[in-house]
Order: C-alpha cells, then sequence, then structure tokens
C-alpha cells in the first residue's frame, strides 16, 4: 500500500514529512511526499495574529485531503486549531521531544540575561511577546514572520539580536550551535502541542490506511498530552493566536496539566495545574479551561479581542 503525505513546503514541514514517511517505510509502508502552498506561506508581511482566520497554514491542505489528492497530511501539532472543520480529525501525534522555547542568536557574546544593554527579541508569537514583557521588561521585541531559515537572515540583517523560538524546530533545522538559552517549560510554558508532529486525515480515508499510519506514527503517551492540552485549548475556543499556554506531563501514573493565559502586556497572567487519571484528559483539559476562565481568563480573552 502507498500513502500519499501532503506537507507545506518549508524545510521544517519538509523534515517533518519525511521523518513521518521514515516511520511508515520502516512499517513497510510506501510513501509519496506531495508539496503544498498554503496562506500563510504566501503572506510574510503581517502576523498571523492580524491574517486572523484559524488554520492559516492548514487551509488548502485540507481542500487536497478531502479531494483524495493526499492521504494524510502532516503538520506541526502546534499549528493546529483546537476545533478542525468537519470532516477533518487528527488520528495520530509523533512522540513529543523537548517542548520548551529557546533564544538563538548569531552573536556569540550575547549574555541575554546580564545584559545592561537593550535587547531586541524577535518573534511574532502573542504568547512570546507576553511572555518576555512578564519576566524580562527590559527586552524589546520586533515582529518576526516567515521560515526559520528567512528568521535567521533577518536576525544576521540586524533585525534583531535574538528569536525566540521552539526547541523542536531548531534542533530539527540543526540550529542547536545558535542556542544562547533555554527556557524552562515552567517558566516559558509552551504553545499547547509544541514538539510533536501531528497527522491529519479527512474521514473519507479508508480504515486500512488508518489503522497502518496509526500503527506506524502514533505514540500513544503524546496522543493522551496533547488530547488534555488540545481540550484546553478548545475550552478557550482559540487557536495558535491567542497568548495562551498549556503542557501536559506524566506524573507517576497520574497526568498532570499546567495551563494558562496572558494578557498582551504581560501585565495579567493567570497559570494553575490539576492533574487526573490518564483516562480523564479529555475532562481534565475541560475543566482546567472553565478554572481559568472564570479566574480572569474570559477577562483577558475578552479584553484581546476588543483590541483594535
Ligand atoms: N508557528 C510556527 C511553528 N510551528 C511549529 C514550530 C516548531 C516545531 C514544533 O513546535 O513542533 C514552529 C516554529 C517555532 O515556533 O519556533
Amino acid at each position: 500500500m502507498k500513502i500519499r503525505i501532503g506537507t507545506r513546503g518549508s524545510k521544517l514541514a519538509l523534515w517533518q514529512a519525511n521523518h513521518v514517511a521514515s516511520l511508515l517505510e520502516e512499517n513497510g509502508v510506501e510513501t509519496e511526499i506531495v508539496t503544498i502552498s498554503t496562506k500563510g506561506d504566501k503572506i510574510l508581511n503581517v502576523s498571523i495574529a492580524k491574517i486572523g482566520s484559524k488554520g492559516v497554514f492548514t487551509e488548502e491542505i485540507e481542500t487536497a485531503l478531502a479531494g483524495g489528492e493526499i492521504d494524510i497530511a502532516v503538520h506541526s501539532a502546534k499549528d493546529m486549531p483546537s476545533t478542525l472543520p468537519p470532516g477533518f480529525t487528527l488520528i495520530a501525534f509523533t512522540k513529543r521531544e523537548r517542548p520548551n522555547d529557546v533564544l538563538i542568536s548569531h552573536l556569540p557574546e550575547l549574555d541575554w540575561e546580564k545584559s545592561q544593554d537593550e535587547i531586541i527579541v524577535g518573534t511574532s508569537s502573542t504568547r512570546r511577546k507576553a511572555l518576555l514583557k512578564h519576566y524580562y521588561p527590559h527586552v524589546k521585541t520586533v515582529e518576526m514572520r516567515g521560515n526559520l531559515q528567512t528568521r535567521i537572515k533577518k536576525m544576521q540583517h540586524g533585525d534583531c539580536h535574538a528569536l525566540l523560538l521552539a526547541y523542536a524546530g531548531v534542533n530539527r533545522m540543526g540550529y542547536n550551535h545558535m542556542m544562547a538559552h533555554q527556557f524552562s517549560s515552567e517558566q516559558f510554558v509552551p504553545a499547547v502541542g509544541q514538539g510533536s508532529i501531528a497527522i491529519e486525515i479527512h474521514q473519507q480515508l479508508p480504515e486500512d490506511k488508518v489503522d497502518l499510519v496509526r500503527k506506524a506514527v502514533n505514540d500513544r503517551t503524546t496522543e493522551i498530552l496533547l488530547k488534555a492540552e488540545r481540550s484546553y485549548l478548545e475550552r478557550l475556543q482559540g487557536g495558535c493566536s491567542i497568548p495562551a499556554f498549556a503542557l501536559a506531563e506524566l506524573e507517576a501514573d497520574q497526568l498532570q496539566l499546567t495551563a494558562g493565559i496572558i494578557s498582551l502586556d504581560g501585565q495579567k497572567m493567570i497559570k494553575l495545574q490539576q492533574s487526573d487519571k490518564l483516562e480523564n484528559a479529555l475532562t481534565l483539559g475541560a475543566r482546567l479551561g472553565d478554572t481559568i476562565l472564570s479566574r480572569g481568563g474570559a477577562a483577558i480573552l475578552k479584553e484581546i479581542k476588543e483590541k483594535p
């Protein structure tokens, strides 16, 4: 049997698609990679938060899934909205690697925490901007869009001193030598799904192909962790553009979910932790979402929506 894999064309996306292809091929499945360009790839001069619509990196790929041109789509789990359009589901998640954020810089002498000088960090993530304002108010941020390679070029041209990125992407692209600082996931709680790769399908995909893909690609533990995180995000009714964060971890045989939301100016942060049994991943996420909404989260979301 052959599985046609749809992906965006950035180097990170292609790395991820190739990773999934090798997992399938190790299981004796033939693969073909089909590259698809999305709105998020084409519009580079506007921040994702401003493009506004959910799924800016997924729409064209979903059209190909629905049309049967591809069997599965490979995405960074983080880029997937909590609610997919009707007919689409995520059927597998690769084993999550380190979920934390890192600072990378081309300046070897950058001692970023001690520096008395003004430091400019490139990022377009509302979560990262707000967390920087919260913990490191002396740091300035500049908008930074485009794929990793484009961002690094912009940094080297002087747009910023450092970039705030996911460890996973930096590691996949081989930029570890530029890491200037690693944030702990307790301080900079990651975005929902960060560090894992998700497989999306349209419901028309035959059962035997679904089983094959799940068997070769899915990591059961990661799937449970992301279920809890995504259920939290769903309660907040947000995609990757709201400054929310969540990280689920296994503690003994319990699921521990740390989640929250932060105002865009970094002033108000709500961050809570709850635990439950593994089989209650969905209700854990939903319950923590409700708690966070009622303890000020709803007000923060309202403020963000009303911001011109
Ligand atoms: N929004 C872009 C995006 N989507 C996934 C990753 C990194 C890889 C991952 O989290 O799995 C990145 C880049 C970044 O945030 O640094």
